[in-house]
């Protein structure tokens, strides 16, 4: 039996970063991918939906553009935007699998690293079958790093034939716009295809969501802006609404909603998306004599470990949060407990994007969040029509939200960035909650000009009472707050200077 100081199932984001840093401690590392090495990182999930956004995104603003000089749209095609992801992903997954052979094949490396191309499950703490084409091979593994990801939640009752009722894993395949589309769930998956299909402006859009809003987990004022312009590009949004029904009829989709008034109401529509969350990809993957334990959303680990000490689960198919940066995040950390000093994992400043319209970025705590943890809290908004760099690019919708601790050390909590530049423009503040400071530092640095984070630092300096725009002034457009036992209250800092 083939010996390995480390396994890794699962090529996606998190099992290729736990490889490669194994390679770091020189350690005999096995990699076994059953489809495609860079998992949903790559294909039907980030890189592949972030290439359709970002085409949506210019296609969106420059028909605005057009319009805004009477000049007629021109024809979009969609295969050739479809080819264009389609170059993307691949040029992507090249890369990943390039460097994987080039490392295999090395002086340096080849001794250290395999590959295994089949779907791999444990037989018994320290045994991985691989089987490939009906052909299984048993290998010894010192220690293993389970990252099998997850795959869409589909509902009960709902076919999903990939074709004219999909979920994010057809979604990309279509050959045409679809006239008319129904997406079930409006959280990131939902939301963002929202924005990409009403952007390109082929396809009537409708947006389900069994709860009060669209994105539950966010907070109202973000909430709105979003919505505002998913409705401007012609989204229907049933919220609160209950599916009742959703199926096949003639090669369309025929769906039933009963929405909160109690009202039932039928629609059909050309295709469907289902995205209603994830699930993990543990079916079959351990024998039962193991001590992993599964609560439902994910396999239940400790700092990344499992109840066996040689054990390792990361990734999507974790109970934590479901992103490529965290899969990263905690594969690397994964081996550098079993191989050397870990650091500690921290997910209160991983920075996270939705690519929406306009996009919005956050890190740390929303204000949802802290609320719901009973803190209390100082929240500082900045709307972008206050900021040069917005003016100048024509185009002032959106604002930035700050969070601190309500006491003299205002650590930051989070921050919230809704408006253009949104993703470039936290990093500062994700820097700041990881290194458990307060705000002085930003207040103080010298921030290019014009830019987004000047609109950043200026929130910073309204908490510190040392703004060059004056809330009490400009009411509209900024405002300094505490949030005390369940109230919001106007807050002046008086530094006395
Ligand atoms: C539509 C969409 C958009 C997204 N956009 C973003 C985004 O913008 N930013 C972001 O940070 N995140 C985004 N995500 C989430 C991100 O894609 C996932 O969090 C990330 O891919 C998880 O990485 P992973 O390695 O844990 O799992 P995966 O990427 O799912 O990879 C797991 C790999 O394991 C393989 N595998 C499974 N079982 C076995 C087995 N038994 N044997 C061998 N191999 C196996 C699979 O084939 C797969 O390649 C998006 C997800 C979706 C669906
Ligand atoms: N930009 C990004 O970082 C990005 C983009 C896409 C996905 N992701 C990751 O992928 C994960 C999965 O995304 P997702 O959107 O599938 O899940 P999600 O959990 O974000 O959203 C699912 C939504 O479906 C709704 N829902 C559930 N059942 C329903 C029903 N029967 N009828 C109507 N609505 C229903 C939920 O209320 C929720 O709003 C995310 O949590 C995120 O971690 C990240």
């Amino acid at each position: 039996m083939e010996h390995f100081e480390l396994v890794v199932i699962g090529a996606g984001p998190a099992g290729y970063a736990a490889t490669m840093r194994a390679m770091d401690f020189k350690k005999r590392t096995l990699l076994i991918e059953k489809n495609k090495v860079g998992g949903a990182g790559v294909i039907n999930g980030a890189l592949s939906s972030k290439t359709w956004w970002e085409i949506s995104r210019e296609v969106r603003q420059f028909n605005g553009n057009l319009s805004r000089y009477s000049i007629q749209r021109p024809e979009i095609n969609f295969k050739e935007i479809q080819s264009e992801v389609k170059k993307a992903t691949q040029e992507r997954q090249w890369l990943l699998q390039d460097h994987l052979e080039l490392l295999r094949t090395s002086e340096t490396y080849k001794d250290l690293l395999a590959f295994r191309t089949g779907s791999a499950r444990l037989l018994s703490k320290h045994e991985v079958e691989i089987t490939q084409d009906g052909v299984t091979e048993v290998v010894y593994a010192d220690n293993i790093i389970l990252a099998t990801g997850s795959r869409p939640r589909i509902l009960d009752d709902i076919e999903v034939d990939e074709t004219v009722i999909m979920t994010s894993n057809g979604i990309e395949n279509m050959d045409h716009f679809p006239e008319s589309l129904v997406i079930v769930g409006a959280g990131v998956v939902g939301c963002e295809y929202a924005t990409i299909f009403s952007g390109f402006g082929k396809t009537k859009v409708y947006l389900i969501e069994k709860g009060e809003h669209i994105l539950p987990f966010e907070d109202n004022d973000v909430v709105n802006v979003i919505e505002k312009n998913l409705l401007k590009a012609g989204v229907i949004i049933h919220r609160g609404a209950k599916l009742v029904r959703l199926e096949k009829k003639d090669e369309w989709v025929e769906y039933e909603l009963e929405l909160v008034d109690g009202v039932r109401e039928i629609h059909h529509v050309e295709k469907a998306l289902i995205s209603v969350g994830r699930v993990p990809n543990i079916d079959g993957l351990w024998n039962e004599n193991l001590d992993i334990q599964f609560n439902g959303r994910g396999i239940d680990n400790d700092d990344s470990q499992t109840g066996e000490d040689n054990i390792f689960a990361v990734g999507d198919l974790t109970q934590d949060i479901a992103l490529v940066n965290v899969g990263e995040l905690e594969g690397r950390h994964a081996v550098e407990k079993i191989f050397g000093t870990p650091g500690q994992l921290i997910y209160e400043n991983i920075s996270t994007i939705m690519f929406l319209h306009p996009e919005v970025a956050g890190v740390g705590m929303n204000e949802l969040r802290a609320q719901a943890r009973g803190l209390n809290y100082r929240v500082v908004t900045l709307d972008y029509s206050v900021i040069p760099r917005a003016m100048a690019k024509r185009n002032t919708e959106g604002f930035i939200k700050l969070l601190v601790t309500d006491d003299s050390e205002m650590k930051v909590l989070g921050m919230r960035v809704v408006g253009i530049h949104a993703s470039s423009a936290i990093q500062a503040v994700a820097l700041l909650i990881s290194m458990d400071r307060g705000i002085e530092e930003l207040a103080e640095c010298v921030h290019p000009h014009p830019s987004i984070t000047e609109g950043i630092q200026e929130c910073v300096r309204m908490l510190l009472g040392k703004s060059t725009l004056k809330p009490d002034a400009i009411s509209s457009k900024l405002s300094c707050r505490r949030f005390v036992n369940g109230q919001y209250e106007n807050f002046l800092f008086d530094n006395g200077y």
